[in-house]
């Protein structure tokens, strides 16, 4: 399946976000590049002295532009079309302290984060300062950067032998973890796994419903309790049943009612204090769903669920159709939690491994 151009056309909003101010960086003191063969981007192999004086003689004050002579209409809209795209005139500008700090501003706008976008923003210009780049060599370099930053983390959600393997999904409500919960189920369903489902967020029957909806989508049990009943009986009432059934997951949603953080870090505790008297070694993972189109709050939102619950991955969901694609990268360079999955879309199916290389393409709007 074409994932990777869903993908990439769902991260239309953060790729073009992107690709415009990389535009307007390159326009802003560039110039029409007249040579005919484009050099190639080029990974630089000289190792350019760390000292921010070494290269200096950047500014070549451009002389008069030959202006290329635009090309001479051609027939018919189509012509016209294939045209523009052959001849479009490239446009490259010198990498200096200017561009360089527009980029960093460009990348600190897009989510990035300020520490993450210093840092690309440096690995981007060690042994580059002085030369010319075009918009898309320094797509190229930018989704080289990402993807590395992203490569450490990118982990699918751990599988271990320990049935039920049990698995509690926190985050605050609406960040999609009972979609997730649906999608994840379904998919491991689909790999020949057991699963049940417990509805922990007893506190909302509109919650409880919508897992409902979910499980019977994906084809697994979901485990319920009165409204307002104590979300750790269900734990240990559902841990009891994936036991005796023999399910190989037990996926756990718990409320996500950050506004009183006390009372769910409380919450989340007895959960697991109450399934770990049916196996010390529970939870095997505590997925933090994060919604992407929060942007720099979902780096808040990693720090306070890592204060009250042992997260040992992420979910981030909603990256179609955000502008804020860029906050993973933030999040992969600060706390390195493995991102397991991605969610594109409100689907059974729209939820993705986590590929470094394509979202660093998707997200830079790279033509691959
Ligand atoms: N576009 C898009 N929408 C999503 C995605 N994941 C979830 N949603 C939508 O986000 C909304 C909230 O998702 P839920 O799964 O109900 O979120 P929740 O965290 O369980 O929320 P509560 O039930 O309020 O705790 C729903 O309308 C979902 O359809 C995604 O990857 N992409």
């Amino acid at each position: 399946m074409a994932l990777f151009s869903k993908l990439k056309d769902r991260l239309f909003k953060s790729s073009s976000k992107l690709e415009e101010g990389l535009d307007a960086i390159v326009e802003d003191g560039g110039e029409v590049d007249t040579t005919p063969a484009a050099p190639s981007p080029a990974p630089e192999p000289v190792p350019q002295a760390t000292t921010p004086e070494a290269p200096a003689p950047t500014k070549a004050p451009p002389p008069p532009e030959p202006t290329p002579e635009p090309p001479e209409p051609a027939k018919g809209l189509l012509g016209r079309l294939f045209k523009k795209a052959d001849d479009t005139p490239i446009i490259r500008r010198t990498l200096d302290d200017d561009m360089l700090e527009q980029l960093e501003e460009l990348l600190i706008a897009s989510d990035m984060g300020v520490d993450t976008a210093l840092r690309v923003t440096a690995n981007m210009a060690e042994g580059r300062f002085g030369k010319k780049l075009s918009t898309e060599e320094i797509k190229q370099l930018l989704a080289q950067e990402v993807a590395r930053v992203m490569e450490p983390v990118a982990r699918p959600m751990p599988i271990y032998p320990k049935r039920p393997q049990v698995v509690l999904v926190v985050g605050v409500n609406g960040s999609g973890k009972t979609t997730t919960i649906g999608k994840l189920a379904s998919q491991f369903r689909a790999a020949g796994k057991k699963v049940v489902i417990a509805a922990g967020d007893t506190f909302r029957a509109a919650a409880v419903e919508q897992l409902q909806v979910w499980g019977d989508r994906a084809g697994v049990p979901v485990l319920t309790a009165p409204e307002g009943s104590d979300p750790a009986s269900l734990a240990f009432d559902a841990m009891t049943r994936a036991q005796e059934d023999g399910a190989d997951l037990l996926m756990i949603d718990t409320a996500g009612r950050l506004q009183n953080r006390a009372d769910l870090m409380e919450e989340l505790a007895k959960i697991v204090r109450v399934i770990r008297k049916k196996d010390e070694s529970a939870p095997h993972n505590t997925l933090l769903v994060l919604d992407a189109t929060t942007g720099q709050n979902a780096l808040r939102q990693v720090e306070t669920f890592r204060a009250i619950s042992d997260v040992s991955g992420l979910v981030m969901t909603k990256l179609d159709g955000t502008a804020k694609g860029g906050v993973l990268v933030a999040l992969a360079d600060k706390f390195g939690l493995p991102i397991h999955a991605i969610g594109v879309g409100e689907q059974i199916d729209d939820l993705a491994p986590f590929d470094p290389e394509d979202f660093a393409a998707a997200l830079t709007g790279l033509k691959t």
